[in-house]
């Protein structure tokens, strides 16, 4: 999505991938499965049938705890967030395999559930605060779901409406900036002061968001829905020592966008028909125009011969432009389910996910322009005063050793 002008070297940086095992869930036990998913002690790798697969981490069954997630895979990114690069995390996974659970998408704020979005909320906060004395923040948030190939504002309250009352709901149109970066045209992005005012965000919009249920997930999320934090930080120190520092007027504005994906299904196991089918192929072919790009860009071949990415091909793709690919550092959490049942999807996901991790994107900080060019004119200002004065210098000494051979061959 947007992102402000750039004026420092992108990092070229590949998108960093975990793999979630959760837990055999009760009705994946009533149905008398089994676990048919290996993790490698030690390892981060993952083996199922003849199958074996290597990550950057392996959470859940004998791998690491999940609880590690957001320490090893998310806080690196809050700390990248506040130097001013766009940072994504990105669950995937076939329906029913912990993406929402994962990501924390339905928290409610009661109480903490441990998934992402809730310790983000709260990391955020707490840096913020521990930085105020010299920092101006702004924080704003949005929340938009991707429902049938449209994009909704989950934001856009239409009141104490009853929902089946409200009015039908005006899709948002994606707009593509000079500059090449993706807008989205009259979202909300409320601007929120406190965790728990951003948690109520939350809570509203997850509660807009479209859910239903499925043979596979009884509270099955029927869109994918990107929550995203945007962070504008202005420092206003004004210390002598500050001051001198060439960043002292920069207004950086970054983006996290926390996405949980509607997952991949099958109609004959979800039992899906009538309009919880047509969701259904709407989801597979959005998620089908994910695995096209993810493959252009993860297959070392293709990129080499510069393959054409289709991220036109769908609206998710083309929202998840900068986060695979472009400007920002990415974390994609693949989630499983360990049931033998579903071991074919689980290959499936284990593969797309192994083909991510060849993703390279090119993180760069985001510099408001006229900061930016500010900041540039001030070097260079800073570059001609010291040119002049070494030039100075070097006539001052001129003159210096000109008086002083006079004064040598006056004496002698
Ligand atoms: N790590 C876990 N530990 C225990 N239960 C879990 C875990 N992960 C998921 N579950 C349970 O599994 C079920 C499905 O999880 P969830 O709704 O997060 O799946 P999903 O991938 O988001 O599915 P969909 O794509 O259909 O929305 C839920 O009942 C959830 O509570």
């Amino acid at each position: 999505m947007g992102s402000s002008d750039m004026a420092s070297q992108p990092q070229s940086d590949s998108v960093k991938v975990a793999v979630n095992v959760r837990p055999l869930i009760t009705p994946e036990l009533v149905l008398g499965c089994t676990d048919c998913v290996t993790v490698t002690p030690g390892e981060p790798q993952v083996q199922i049938g003849p199958h074996i697969f290597t990550y950057d981490h392996v959470y859940g069954s004998t791998g690491s705890s999940s609880s590690l997630i957001f320490e090893q895979c998310v806080y690196p990114l809050i700390d990248s967030l506040f130097c001013g690069y766009n940072t994504t995390v990105l669950a995937y996974g076939q329906t029913g395999s912990g993406k929402t659970y994962t990501m924390g998408t339905n928290y409610s704020g009661e109480s903490n559930c441990g998934g992402i979005i809730p310790q983000v909320m709260e990391t955020i906060f707490k840096k913020a605060d521990a930085m105020k004395g010299d920092t101006e923040f702004l924080i704003r948030v949005s929340f938009i779901e991707i429902f049938k190939e449209e994009v909704f504002d989950l934001l856009d309250d239409p009141g104490s409406v009853a929902k089946a009352a409200a009015p039908a709901r005006v899709p948002i149109q994606i707009r593509e900036t000079a500059n090449g970066s993706i807008t989205l045209a009259g979202v909300t992005e409320a601007e929120v002061k406190s965790k728990e005012e951003m948690a109520l965000h939350l809570a509203r919009g997850s509660l807009s968001r479209a859910t239903g249920s499925t043979n596979m997930n009884s509270q099955s999320s029927r869109s994918h829905a990107i929550f995203t934090i945007s962070i504008e930080q202005k420092r206003t120190s004004s210390s002598a020592s500050e001051k001198s520092t060439s960043n002292e007027y920069d207004i950086l504005s970054s983006k996290f966008h926390l996405v949980d994906l509607a997952g991949s299904e099958r109609a004959k196991r979800t039992g899906a028909d009538g309009l919880r089918l047509k969701e259904g192929i709407h989801i597979n072919r959005g998620l089908l125009a994910l695995g096209n790009v993810i493959s252009a860009l993860g297959d070392e071949k293709k990129r080499k011969e510069g393959a054409f990415v289709p991220y036109r091909d769908s609206k998710l793709t083309r929202l998840l432009q900068d986060s695979l690919g472009g400007n920002s550092k990415t974390v994609m959490i693949a989630c499983i389910s360990p049931a033998d049942s579903n071991a074919e999807e689980t290959i499936n996901t284990l593969k797309y996910a192994n083909r991510a991790r060849n993703i390279q994107n090119k993180a760069v900080i985001n510099r408001d322009p006229v900061t930016a060019e500010m900041q540039k004119l001030r070097s260079q200002l800073e570059q001609l005063q010291s040119e002049l004065l070494f030039s100075r210098s070097g006539s001052a000494a001129l003159e210096e050793l000109q008086v002083a051979a006079a004064t040598k061959s006056l004496s002698t």
